[in-house]
């Protein structure tokens, strides 16, 4: 079977990752499947780099391709916070809801005309030997007075989708896919390595 290899910790991303593989008929494997891996740190000042950073440390510890995700919510109100630092915005050992929240206190007396903000995606695929791709992709919302929905991660329960009239917390992991800055990034990666007659699976 055909694998694609995210060096991601993350479990959230993991799940909409395969959302969008399986029925491809790939398979996810993400940092969980190599404990003995360490984690990178995240020195970039930007989604991209931090990207490439990520996805470069481990094709070259594994020699094969692999993709990495950097991504982060921007609030305009918030003048793009939490942005790069998006998994951090509430200290360094806190968890999803703890950023939510802060974000959710500090717009508090915004209104909500004014509480626009996008996800944003970038990817890189290192492919050992060649030279790193890097793809974005975003999506636009607002951010919502509380939290709605159990689905997703991060900051999905709070991030509003006018058009639907849900928070991406209470999309399915399909409608997600379908619409989402993971999704979007995805389909532009897909459409790069074609041109550039490149390919990110591996077999076996
Ligand atoms: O679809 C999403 N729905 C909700 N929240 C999201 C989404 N996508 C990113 N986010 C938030 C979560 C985290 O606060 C940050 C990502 O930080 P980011 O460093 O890229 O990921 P991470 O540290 O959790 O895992 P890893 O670096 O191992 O891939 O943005
Ligand atoms: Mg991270």
């Amino acid at each position: 079977m055909a694998k694609v290899i995210i060096a991601t910790n993350n479990k959230g991303k993991v799940k909409d990752f395969q959302s969008l593989f399986t029925p491809m008929g790939v398979e996810v494997t993400s940092l969980h499947d190599f404990p003995e891996i360490e984690e990178i740190e995240e020195t970039g000042t930007t989604f991209e780099e931090n990207a490439i950073l990520k996805a470069e440390h481990l094709a070259k510890e594994l020699n094969i391709p692999v993709i990495a995700d950097d991504s982060g919510l921007m609030v305009d109100a918030l003048e793009g916070r939490p942005g790069v630092y998006s998994a951090r915005y509430a200290g360094l050992h806190k968890n999803d809801e703890d950023n939510l929240q802060k974000v959710l206190k500090e717009l508090e007396s915004v209104p909500t005309e004014k509480r626009s903000a996008r996800f944003y995606c970038a990817l890189a695929l290192a492919i050992p030997g060649k030279e790193t791709i890097t793809v974005h992709g975003t999506i636009e919302g607002l951010i919502a007075t509380d939290k709605q929905g159990t689905n997703g991660f991060g900051y999905d329960p709070i991030f509003f989708l006018p058009e639907l009239n849900r928070t991406m917390a209470q999309l399915t992991a399909e409608e997600k896919g379908s619409l989402s800055h993971r999704g979007n990034a995805i389909k532009e990666l897909m459409k790069v390595i074609k041109a550039e007659g490149k390919d990110f699976f591996v077999r076996g």
